[in-house]
C-alpha cells in the first residue's frame, strides 16, 4: 500500500469537488482530488446538460407543431429519433470533454483514482493501493438515481437518467415514474418527441411546487398535454418479454373524482420504465461508521450549511452528498465553502448562503425563489398573483398559461418568496432572486423601469396586486 500525505483530501471530482479543490489550493493547502469512477461530472455527462439538450430538440418540435396558431403551417412533423439522440450525445460529449480536460490539467500528483473509504477521521484508503493521511477532508461524492424495490423484477427495462442519454434512438413508449423535476423535464420532452408516455406520481406532488394554486395550474397544464396522474394507484408492475406491463386504477374512475365510484383497472405496456423518483446520496462506500461523524436516519452526516463542517470534525461535505438541495449552483457554492474551510481547519468561517432558487426546464417553466409557500408564516404575509391567461405579451406569443405567485412580508413590505409556472420563468425567477438578495420592498420594485410590451409587465401586475393589499 502506498502512503500519501496532504492537507485536504477531496473525495469526488464532480462539480462540488472541483470547486473544493480550487478553494483549498487558493488557501495554500496541499490538496488531493480522489475520483472513483470517471471525470466529467454528473451535470455535464448525465445531468443538467444532456437533459437540456433533449429538451431543446423537444422544444423545436413543439414550435413547429404549434406554429399553426400564427397561420404558419409546417405540415407533418417528422422526428428523427436517431438524429435527436446523436446531437444530444455529441453536444453532451463536447461539454463533458471540456470538464475532463480541465480536470486533467490539475497536476497528476494532486490526483488519485479509486473509491475512497475512511479508516478514521484523518485516514482514507483509496482503492486497494493508497492510504492517504490528511489534516481534513471534503466529502463531495454526489448522488445517484434512487431505485425503488417496486422496480426490482423489471431488470434492464428500467432506465434512469444516466441510461437515457446513451440511447441510440427514441423508444416507442415510456412509463415515467415520478413527476418530480427529472420526470417532468424528461417526460414532457419525450412526449413532444413523439414517444407515448404516461406519468405516475404519488401524494399529488408535482415538480418542487408547494403552493396549492400554482400546483393546480401545473397539474392542469401538463395533464392537458400528456397522461398524468399525480396520485396514481399502481397495482402491479411486471415484465412480459421485452415490455413493462403497468396495472393501475384509471384516474377518472376513482371515488374521489366525480366519475363512477368503481375505478376501472387498466393494463398498459411500455418499452421502458423511467425511474425518476428521487436521488440517493453516494455515502455508503465511504464507511462513515469508522469516523466520529454523527449521521442522520439515512446515514448522511449532520453538517452546518454556513461552514459545511460535519460537527466539529475535520470532515466537510458539499454538493448532492448532503441530500439537501441537489442543484448545480448549490453544489458549486458548497464546494467553495467546504474547500476553503477544510484548508483553514480548525479556524473555519461561516458564510452567508444565497437566496434559494430553482428552475424546472419544462414548457411552461416552473420556478421557486426564496421561501416556499409551505414554509410561510401565513398570518404575517400577503400574496400577490398574476394569471398569465390574459397578459398581453404572453397572449401575443401564445404562451399565456400559468400562474405567478409572490409572497411579501406585511410588516416590512419586503418580498420574501415566489412560486410560479409560466412563460420565461427562468428570467423572472432570477430578477426576483436578485431583488430578494437586495432585500427590496414591493414599493421599491414597482419604482423600477418597465418597458412595453414585455413579460416583466406581468411581474409588475403581480407586484401591484401585492401593493394593493399592503
Ligand atoms: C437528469 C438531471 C438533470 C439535472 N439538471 C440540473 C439543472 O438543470 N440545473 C441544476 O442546477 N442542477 C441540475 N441537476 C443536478 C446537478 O447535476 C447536481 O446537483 C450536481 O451535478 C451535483 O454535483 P456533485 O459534485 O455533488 O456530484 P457529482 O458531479 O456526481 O460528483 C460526485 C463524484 O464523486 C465520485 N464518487 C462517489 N463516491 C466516491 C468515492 N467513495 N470515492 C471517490 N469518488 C467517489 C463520483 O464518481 C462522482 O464523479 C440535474 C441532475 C440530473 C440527474
Ligand atoms: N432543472 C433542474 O434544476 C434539475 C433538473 C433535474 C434534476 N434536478 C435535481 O435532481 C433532483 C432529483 O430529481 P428527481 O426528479 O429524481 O427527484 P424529485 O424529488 O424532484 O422528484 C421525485 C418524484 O418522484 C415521486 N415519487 C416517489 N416515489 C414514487 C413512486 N413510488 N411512484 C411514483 N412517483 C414517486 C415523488 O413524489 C416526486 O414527485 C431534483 O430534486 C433536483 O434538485 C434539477
Amino acid at each position: 500500500m502506498n502512503e500519501a500525505y496532504c492537507d485536504v483530501a477531496i473525495i469526488g471530482a464532480g462539480s462540488a469537488g472541483l470547486r473544493a479543490y480550487k478553494a483549498a489550493r487558493q488557501h495554500g493547502a496541499r490538496a488531493l482530488l480522489i475520483e472513483g469512477a470517471r471525470y466529467g461530472t454528473t451535470c455535464a455527462s448525465v445531468g443538467c446538460m444532456p437533459s437540456k439538450l433533449l429538451i431543446a430538440a423537444a422544444d423545436a418540435a413543439d414550435v413547429a407543431r404549434t406554429a399553426g396558431v400564427f397561420g404558419i403551417h409546417t405540415g407533418n412533423i417528422q422526428v428523427d429519433g436517431t438524429a435527436v439522440m446523436q446531437r444530444v450525445r455529441e453536444e453532451r460529449d463536447r461539454f463533458t470533454g471540456n470538464v475532463v480536460r480541465m480536470t486533467r490539467q490539475i497536476p497528476s500528483e494532486d490526483r488519485l483514482e479509486g473509491y475512497a473509504r475512511f479508516e478514521n477521521d484523518t485516514t482514507i484508503v483509496v482503492g486497494d493501493h493508497t492510504r492517504v493521511h490528511t489534516r481534513s477532508t471534503v466529502i463531495a461524492t454526489g448522488s445517484r438515481a434512487a431505485r425503488l424495490p417496486l422496480f426490482d423484477d423489471l431488470g434492464d427495462l428500467v432506465a434512469v437518467n444516466d441510461d437515457v442519454f446513451s440511447w441510440q434512438d427514441l423508444p416507442d413508449s415510456v412509463a415515467v415514474f415520478g413527476p418530480g423535476i427529472i420526470g417532468l423535464e424528461l417526460g414532457q420532452a419525450l412526449h413532444r418527441l413523439g414517444v407515448r408516455i404516461r406519468m405516475f406520481g404519488i401524494q399529488n406532488l408535482i415538480g418542487p411546487l408547494t403552493d396549492p394554486e400554482v400546483k393546480k395550474h401545473a397539474e392542469r397544464i401538463f395533464g392537458d398535454e400528456f397522461l398524468l396522474d399525480t396520485d396514481a394507484r399502481v397495482e402491479s408492475l411486471r415484465r412480459e418479454g421485452s415490455t413493462v406491463v403497468v396495472r393501475f386504477q384509471e384516474k377518472s374512475g376513482r371515488s374521489d373524482d366525480s366519475g363512477p365510484s368503481e375505478p376501472r383497472l387498466l393494463e398498459e405496456q411500455y418499452s421502458v420504465l423511467l425511474a425518476a423518483t428521487g436521488r440517493t446520496p453516494n455515502t455508503e462506500r465511504l464507511q462513515l461508521e469508522n469516523t466520529s461523524l454523527e449521521l442522520d436516519d439515512h446515514g448522511i452526516p449532520l453538517y452546518d450549511p454556513a461552514t459545511m463542517q460535519c460537527g466539529d470534525s475535520p470532515i466537510f461535505i458539499a454538493g448532492d452528498a448532503t441530500a439537501d438541495v441537489p442543484l448545480l449552483h448549490e453544489a458549486a457554492a458548497e464546494g467553495l465553502i467546504a474547500g476553503a474551510n477544510a484548508a483553514r481547519y480548525p479556524a473555519v468561517q461561516a458564510n452567508t448562503r444565497h437566496v434559494p432558487l430553482s428552475i424546472v426546464f419544462t414548457d411552461p417553466q416552473i420556478a421557486m425563489v426564496g421561501q416556499p409557500y409551505h414554509e410561510l408564516p401565513q398570518e404575517e404575509i400577503v400574496i400577490g398573483e398574476l394569471d398569465w391567461q390574459s397578459d398581453p405579451r404572453a397572449r401575443m406569443m401564445n404562451t399565456n398559461q400559468g400562474l405567478l405567485r409572490l409572497y411579501a412580508e406585511k410588516s416590512s413590505g419586503r418580498l420574501i418568496g415566489s412560486e410560479m409556472i409560466g412563460p420565461r420563468a427562468e428570467h423572472i425567477a432570477h430578477q426576483l432572486a436578485w431583488a430578494l438578495e437586495q432585500e427590496m420592498t414591493v414599493a421599491q420594485l414597482l419604482d423600477l423601469p418597465y418597458y412595453h410590451p414585455v413579460y416583466e409587465e406581468g411581474l409588475r401586475s403581480a407586484l401591484q396586486s401585492l401593493a394593493k393589499q399592503m
